[in-house]
């Protein structure tokens, strides 16, 4: 072990810096540095984060000091551990769980995550002295922002608003199937100056369990609600959405009026589940085979082929009507989503906007990147739970490629929804 303190007394005890100190939003880089080590002092970093249901997440890396005995992970490569190379912020995406099958979700966004990270004197994970020790707390709202439970008709949601007086551009937030009510999006995109709705659509509180029928006047309701409010501007709101919620997003722009802009973070074209419903109008879904349900090495499902080719047959009765639609879009699109086939899809979507003189979308796709493209830092997700399959499956992506990935959609959405949304009076026509 490395007898430091023996080597030179007078030196100040390590300690970590961490700028900015104490805490920062959730989707802000922290820059980390040790500072009191021995010239060239051989050190582990490991950081450790608890979830709300008491699941563990962690990572560590293994460094050197500089000859001054400092170690700055702006400047310095990692030499290994859960990640290797220049990672300023490795500590926190590249963290896993200690479940299996289990993700990094943020439930109540009032509170932060605590994520505790320790200096370790030399390259063992588990067995160096611990030389330091700091404490980073992530939020995720923004100091200002106001979270509102929304309790209106049927609508189920929780709108976040930013700080001041407003009126802000309008967004609706959706997660995929079985999500419940998430906020954590919604929460730290008010602090990006836009009014956030985290809407619930399925397994929350009175809404329906199953996915049988979806009904579109649930959503419509939604908008009417989000526009109608006093601090909300415009005629139109802005959809995110992923996944299940992507595909959604998708079918409100194109039944629904006042949709001026929608970011698709790996949805579909093809309504899947149950019946896709907007007054006389049936979406029906679009076939499975479980045959074509494959197993990893590791025995898990992957059901990227699970799914039909909603081109082919009767499938393409499950097409969303894309068409119609006068929004604009911006896909992201993780190219090793193994949920299923989301550049495909967005490519379909934009070949059928133009073929109908729409505006083109603009798809921005991520290599080696997964299903759940997250707000920045968020660890990859391996495997977990998918609702409609019942148990877990691969969701794709390799974790720095994936972090990467995260940084910039979470700049593109943001950017895309301010060109879109600030400041316009733009009317969408009604589609029926
Ligand atoms: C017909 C077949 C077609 C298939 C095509 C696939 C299309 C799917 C399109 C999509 O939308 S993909 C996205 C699917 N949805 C999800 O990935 C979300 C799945 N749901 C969850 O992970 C949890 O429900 C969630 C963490 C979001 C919220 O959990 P709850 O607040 O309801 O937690 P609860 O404590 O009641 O736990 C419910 C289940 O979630 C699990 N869970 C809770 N927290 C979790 C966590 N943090 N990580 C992983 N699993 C979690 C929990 O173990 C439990 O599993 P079991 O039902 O198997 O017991």
């Amino acid at each position: 072990m490395h007898a430091f303190t023996t080597q030179n007394p007078n030196r100040m005890a390590p300690t970590v810096i961490l700028e900015p100190a104490g805490g920062c939003l959730c989707d802000q880089p922290v820059h980390i540095a040790v500072r009191g080590l021995a010239p060239e002092q051989p050190v582990t970093l490991r950081s450790v984060l608890r979830d709300e249901k008491g699941a563990l997440f962690r990572a560590h890396a293994r460094y050197r000091a500089d000859s001054h005995g400092e170690l700055d992970l702006a400047r310095t490569p990692a030499l290994g551990g859960s990640f290797s190379g220049l990672e300023p912020m490795g500590l926190l995406w590249a963290m896993e769980p200690d479940r299996p099958f289990w993700r990094l979700i943020k439930r109540d966004v009032q509170t932060p995550f605590v994520v505790e990270l320790e200096v370790l004197d030399g390259h063992e994970p588990d067995g160096g002295q611990r030389l330091a020790r700091a404490v980073h707390e992530r939020h995720f709202m923004a100091p200002g922002v106001r979270r509102v439970p929304v309790r209106e008709g049927r609508v189920r949601a929780t709108l976040f608003l930013p700080p001041g007086t407003g009126p802000f551009p309008g967004i609706i937030d959706l997660f995929g199937i079985g999500s419940g009510l998430l906020e954590y999006r919604a929460s730290l995109l008010a602090g990006k100056g836009f009014a956030v709705m985290a809407l619930a659509y399925n397994n929350y509180e009175d809404l329906p369990k199953d996915m049988d029928i979806i009904h579109l006047e649930y959503f419509e309701e939604a908008v009417t609600y989000l526009l109608s409010h006093p601090q909300v501007t415009g005629s139109g709101v802005g959809v995110l959405g992923i996944s299940k919620g992507g595909e959604l997003g998708f079918a409100m722009a194109s039944f629904l009026k006042n949709i001026t802009a929608a970011v698709i973070i790996n949805g579909s074209i093809s309504n899947i589940g149950g019946n896709l419903q907007y007054k006389d109008e049936t979406v029906p879904s679009v076939g499975i085979n479980t045959k074509r349900v494959k197993r990893t090495k590791d025995g898990l499902k992957d059901i990227v082929d699970l799914l039909n080719n909603p081109l082919e047959g009767p499938d393409q009765k499950s097409l969303i009507p894309v068409e119609r639609s006068d929004t604009a879009f911006l896909f992201l699109v993780g190219q090793d989503d193994h949920n299923w086939k989301s550049e495909f899809y967005a490519r379909e979507a934009s070949k059928r906007l133009q073929a109908h003189g729409k505006e083109k979308p603009q798809i921005i796709c991520y290599p080696e990147t997964g299903h759940h493209i997250e707000p920045p830092y968020f660890p990859l997700c391996k495997a977990s739970l998918n609702s409609l399959v019942g148990g877990p499956v691969i969701w794709g992506g390799e974790p720095r490629a994936h972090a990467m990935a995260q940084v910039d959609a979470w700049q593109q959405l943001q950017t895309f929804f301010h060109n879109h949304l600030d400041g316009k009076k733009k009317t969408i026509p009604a589609k029926l």
